[in-house]
């Protein structure tokens, strides 16, 4: 875009603003006549968590690859870390890290090698707030793959296999980090343990992080952010408590009452239940009251978009997001 200059005025160049990590406006992607991404805007700040949400084929790897700058946009404006990604340099690649879906590459490597290895380019780019890269010892601790430094890359198994890739990607301590799919094939502690690294990657060092998955509760569990991206646009933008809220403002509350059980549900729940116990006391038994879920949202949300119902569902995410 040409900036217009007034006469008798002069352009006051906008400060550079170092907390907007990412800035994607109108992004737009065509594959030959196909239209995969119609105009895709989002920002990110530093040290927020984002999940990119969608069904199969919606666009995240797309939209991921061309923020990587492994791939060329068809229009649209895109900043990373201030920079254009189909002109990023080595310095500006040594501050991303990236997990793809899992490699086959290096199999005679071993774990703590490799590590040293790829941790060497980034040393050159160390500044006084990050040291690069992160020492092997504490990465191999972070990621959990202590026990299993010396081992040889084709020995490990798929989890383990998977942590590798996540300390690949964190070698350089990045300042903005895409993960796509990351805990595919986890066991339910290293899951857990991932999460615990995602957050202390992100309080601690205030690493950006923007993932990609199908697991609703994880993307629950992790990101500051959801983006659920359908039909080629960014259909919704919040807090996993808000997009829920948002789309499914209703409440069920089940209790049972001389062995019958009911169900009800309530816009003010906690209206309902004190009435409820006023007028029952002690004879309300077994009270569950249940918010609509991410998940929940995520259906409503998509299955408005691809079947072109009117639910109102998109509609209510964006009237409320535009009060905040
Ligand atoms: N190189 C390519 N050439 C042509 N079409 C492509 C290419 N890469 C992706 N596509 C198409 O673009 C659409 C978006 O693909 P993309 O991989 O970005 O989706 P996704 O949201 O990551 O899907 P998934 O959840 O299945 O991983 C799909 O319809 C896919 O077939």
């Amino acid at each position: 875009m040409t900036a217009v200059e007034l006469p008798g005025v002069s352009a006051t160049p906008r400060p550079p603003d170092d907390d907007l990590v990412v800035d994607v406006r109108d992004l737009r992607m065509r594959y030959g006549t196909v239209d995969v991404l119609r105009g895709v805007t989002f920002t990110a700040r530093r040290g927020e968590v984002l999940a990119l949400l969608g069904p199969n084929g919606a666009g995240k790897t797309t939209t991921i690859e061309i923020l990587e700058g492994f791939r060329m946009r068809s229009a649209g404006e895109v900043g990373v870390l201030g920079v254009d990604p189909g002109r990023g340099d080595e310095r500006w690649r040594a501050r991303i890290g990236v997990v793809l879906q899992s490699w086959r590459d290096h199999g005679k490597w071993r774990v703590r090698d490799l590590l040293s290895h790829v941790g060497a380019f980034y040393a050159p780019y160390s500044t006084t707030r990050l040291r690069r890269p992160w020492p092997v010892a504490d990465l191999l601790d972070a990621v959990g793959l202590a026990a299993h430094a010396d081992r040889r890359v084709h020995q490990l198994s798929g989890g383990q296999r998977r942590r590798l890739d996540v300390a690949v990607g964190i070698v350089g301590r990045p300042e903005l980090l895409f993960l796509d799919e990351p805990t595919v094939g986890f066991d339910p502690a290293a899951r857990r343990e991932f999460h615990e690294l995602v957050h202390r990657l992100a309080d601690l060092d205030e690493t950006t992080i923007l993932l990609t998955t199908h697991d609703l509760d994880e993307a629950e569990k992790l990101a500051d952010r959801i983006l659920i991206l359908a039909d080629g646009r960014i259909i919704a933008d919040g807090s996993p408590d808000e997009l829920a809220r948002r789309v499914a403002g209703d409440v069920e509350i089940r209790w049972s009452r001389a062995g019958e059980r009911f169900v009800h549900s309530a816009t003010d729940a906690t209206r309902f239940v004190r009435d409820l116990l006023r007028q029952y006391g002690d004879g309300v038994e077994e009270l569950e009251v249940r918010r609509a879920s991410l998940e929940d949202a995520y259906m409503a949300l998509v299955y408005e978009q691809e079947s072109g119902a009117r639910t109102g569902a998109v509609a209510r995410v964006w009237q409320q997001g535009s009060d905040r």
